[in-house]
């Protein structure tokens, strides 16, 4: 199964643990897409049979700027090809800033949804104020989600 991974990073945190996440699908006998600065058409040349997103959150509950051209891409175009795919989202955010927590990986469940993406597990939060391993935190989430995926 190809599974192409949407990676939003400010400070490289939310990086690290997509790139974990990557090499774990690919130990897993997945094919992996993966580029931070990836287009629509990057994406769609891969032909993915299942979305990863990864993505941290900055300002106030936006998204980091290197996943903006790709997220209102896909709003704008809703491309057939990713319709209705299995899905799932890794937000990473700090629990001290309060109503806007994991704001990023909410907008892009609200993408997955306006995708008609079947998100196949429920977003895992990673809290900056209590995770200092945020990769390692990831894996029993990232075991699950392979399971699933392998069906
Ligand atoms: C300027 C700034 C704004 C932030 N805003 C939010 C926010 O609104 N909500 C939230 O949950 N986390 C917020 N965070 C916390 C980051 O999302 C968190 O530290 C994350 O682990 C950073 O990942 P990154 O290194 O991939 O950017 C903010 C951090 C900074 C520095």
């Amino acid at each position: 199964m190809k599974v192409a991974i949407l990676s939003g990073s400010v400070y490289g945190t939310a990086e690290e643990v997509a790139r974990h996440a990557e090499n774990l699908l690919k130990a897993a006998g997945f094919e992996t897409f993966h580029n931070s600065r990836a287009s629509l058409a990057d994406i769609q040349a891969f032909g993915p049979e299942a979305l990863l997103a990864v993505t941290s959150t900055t300002g106030m509950g936006e998204l980091p700027d290197n996943l903006q051209p790709l997220y209102s891409a896909i709003r704008d175009q809703l491309p057939a090809a990713l319709l209705g795919l299995p899905g799932a989202v890794i937000a990473l955010g700090d629990a001290s800033y309060g109503d806007t927590f994991c704001g990023g990986g909410e907008q892009m469940r609200e993408l997955f949804g306006e995708l008609g993406v079947r998100e196949v597990q429920e977003m895992l939060r990673i809290d900056a104020s209590e995770s200092v391993t945020p990769e390692t935190d990831a894996e029993p989430w990232l075991a699950q989600l392979i399971d699933t995926l392998k069906g």
